[in-house]
């Protein structure tokens, strides 16, 4: 043990024994709790506490949709630090790490030190640290050097501040660590305050994203900032009562609730109680107008305020929630099927994250639509215009990827170009960089590509100073990446930073949906006379019959044989290419929604012993009914989603897309 750490150990055994010390009193009050409540041992030094990627999935999909509006923040708010020497962690209201950003290049040091995805920072396991004496406290705190507990930390400096929900419950806790740092507290004042505001910050979007379809009412001191920065928001439905708020708009109305003595909780009371206006009014406030006419003043202390409100979108005021129109999609992602339910569950998720910074995975067999998918996601963002640059890291020899992707300086290796190559990520800037197979990209330019993800700018082979970038990026594949990291083949880090949304589109012979695709195929093309065509009933009964490997692709092919051999303006049964009419590829006329995909259609017994076989086939009927949404089916089911989890390990059902080779 170092004599650092000795010493340490000894200052907390005198405080645990009552000595004074001159700590903060929140970190007294922690290391007292670590001893009495949570039975730590000051003497003993614990190795960080990282959970299991099937554990840390789990926790990662119960806040998958806050996650989602949170990432941006989180990015800006590491760029803003990186270069100081932190990493930043976001941890679910448990203490767990569900989203990390740090420089690849100190993955061995921050993982010791357990700066990681999936490391547990509850104060029960790992003493008095930034994230657990938050989630003890709820308060915004540094815990620098020796205020850790567990002597193993007190190299780190790390501030934290909470994000509550709407309802004023712990989402998650904001924190950014850095290994090394000056001796006084005071160097972390300016921590503080950032990662209080970017708290802040999340908690306000996360506010607006999950109340998008209601009132949202925002708060501010000043005409000036009433639209830059208010700092208060509200949510209200279309009768005006309280739907949720932020952190300071719950300070705020609690005050002004207090102040009359009513402690009832502020969810589904009228917001008149605490503004002098009424949901009639809010039209009133509208951003058109300037905001020294939008003054709103508190009803019990009559202090003035400056209000700036957002509509629900598309309804008049006072219109319930209940009778809105659910919002429609996007042309781009609407006219990618019709009536399909896989479909569009994958479209509806697309179209709220298409103008999110968030990189998107999409999975799905060779055909099915995946580069077709990524183009209506970038025509239907603000990126539509930019360049969309397709990449397919298959087809690239190993030695070209890196100088395609990443650019060069004219002679900066032998045999490079003259004028050098600006490289496909700069081309892509302002727009997508779409990476096909991105299964098949090497290992080390898998770590560049995560550090463009992460910093988001790149330094062509050859120059010293990084270019920013501005690029979305969407990658694709058919293989089960999750398996490869298992292999050692796919960092987990960048599977862990592409997979923050995955897209699994369903094979063709999954979609119930083909007779409208076949004939919207059909209504691209004519026959060799120049004439349009149409497809006989019997001719679609085939096609509908058939298993369709190569997918979308192969359908199209089909069609263009068929187009090219069919007289008469009706394609027959004989104009199918021949192995459609192969009784051996038709597939078993089970009904459709119960049709397997196929890492389900092994022989049931290979997996499962046969007295859990019935549970396991309507397990995976339910699952499969619903496009493998595990929350869905567990609706259904009337379970909760873990317990599906656990079900679904037990009885060996895994999502299509999984091999049985998965992690667990
Ligand atoms: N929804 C759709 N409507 C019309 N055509 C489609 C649709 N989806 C895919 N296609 C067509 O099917 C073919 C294959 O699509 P795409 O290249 O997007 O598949 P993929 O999954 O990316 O394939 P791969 O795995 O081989 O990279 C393309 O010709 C594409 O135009």
């Amino acid at each position: 043990m170092r004599y650092d750490q000795a010493a340490h150990i000894d200052e907390l055994v005198r405080t645990a024994n009552g000595h004074a010390t001159r700590r903060d009193a929140i970190i007294q009050d922690s290391w007292r709790r670590c001893v009495s409540e949570h039975n730590l041992d000051p003497e003993v030094l614990r190795a960080p506490c990282i959970v299991t990627q099937a554990r840390l999935r789990e926790h990662q999909d119960a806040m998958e949709e806050f996650l989602q509006t949170a990432r941006f923040g989180a990015e800006t708010l590491y760029r803003q630090v990186a270069g100081l020497g932190y990493v930043m962690l976001l941890t679910d209201s448990k203490g767990v790490t569900v989203d990390f950003i740090g420089d690849p290049t100190f993955d061995n040091n921050l993982m010791r030190a357990g700066l990681y995805l999936g490391a547990d920072w509850h104060e029960e396991n790992a003493g008095t640290c930034a994230v657990g004496t938050c989630i003890a406290t709820g308060a915004a705190l540094v815990v620098h050097q020796t205020d850790h507990f567990d002597a193993t930390h007190i190299p780190l400096t790390c501030t934290a501040a909470p994000v509550f929900d709407p309802a004023g419950n712990l989402a998650a806790v904001l924190d950014i660590s850095a290994l090394r740092s000056p001796s006084p507290k005071d160097s972390q004042f300016l921590a503080l305050q950032f990662v209080k505001s970017f708290a802040h910050k999340i908690e306000t979007a996360n506010l607006i994203n999950r109340f998008r379809r209601e009132w949202i009412i925002k708060l501010a001191a000043s005409p000036e900032f009433a639209d830059v920065e208010p700092a208060h928001a509200l949510a209200v439905d279309g009768s005006g009562r309280i739907l949720g708020f932020n952190s300071m708009a719950r300070e705020l109305l609690c005050r002004e609730g207090g102040s009359q003595g009513d402690r009832r909780p502020l969810v589904g009371r009228p917001i008149s109680e605490f503004l002098d206006l009424t949901v009639d009014d809010l039209p009133r406030f509208a951003h058109s107008r300037p905001a020294s006419q939008r003054m709103v003043r508190l009803s019990a202390s009559g202090v003035p305020l400056f209000a700036q409100t957002l509509p629900p979108p598309g309804r008049p005021a006072g219109i319930p929630a209940s009778e809105a129109p659910t919002p429609t999609l996007p042309q781009p992602l609407q006219a990618l099927f019709r009536d399909e339910p896989a479909m569009h569950q994958v479209a509806a998720r697309a179209a709220k994250l298409v103008n999110t910074q968030m990189s998107l995975l999409i999975c799905g067999e060779t055909g099915s639509g995946k580069e077709y998918l990524a183009k209506a996601i970038h025509a239907s963002s603000g990126r539509v215009g930019k360049p969309f640059i397709a990449v397919n890291c298959a087809a690239l020899p190993e030695t070209l990827i890196e100088g395609e992707l990443f650019g060069y300086e004219p002679g900066a290796f032998t045999g490079a170009a003259a004028k050098g190559k600006k490289g496909l990520v700069i081309e892509a800037d302002g727009g997508t960089l779409f990476l096909d197979e991105i299964g098949d990209m090497p290992l080390a330019l898998q770590t560049r590509l995560l550090r463009v993800l992460a910093e988001r700018e790149i330094t062509p082979l050859g120059r010293s100073r990084p270019i920013p970038v501005n690029i979305r990026v969407i990658a694709a594949t058919h293989r089960d990446l999750v398996a490869e990291v298992k292999a050692g083949c796919f960092r987990e880090d960048l599977y862990f930073r592409l997979s923050g949304a995955v897209l699994a589109l369903p094979a063709l012979r999954h979609r119930t949906d083909l007779p409208w695709l076949v004939k919207r195929l059909l209504a691209e093309r004519k026959s060799t006379e120049g004439e349009s065509l149409d497809i006989a009933d019997e001719a679609m009964l085939l096609m509908r019959g058939y298993s369709w490997p190569g997918n979308v692709r192969e359908l199209a092919n089909a069609l263009d044989y068929a187009c090219a051999v069919a007289s008469g303006g009706l394609i027959q049964p004989e104009d199918l290419p021949d192995v459609l009419r192969r009784p051996t590829d038709v597939m078993s006329p089970i009904p459709l929604a119960y049709r397997l995909p196929d890492a389900q259609a092994r022989p049931l017994h290979a997996s499962a012993p046969s007295a859990g076989r019935s549970d396991r086939d309507e397990l995976i009927a339910v699952l499969a009914a619903r496009q493998w949404n595990v929350s869905a089916a567990a609706r259904d089911l009337g379970l909760d989603r873990t317990t599906v989890h656990r079900r679904m390990r037990r009885l060996g059902v895994m999502p299509p897309w999984r091999s049985t080779s998965s992690l667990q």
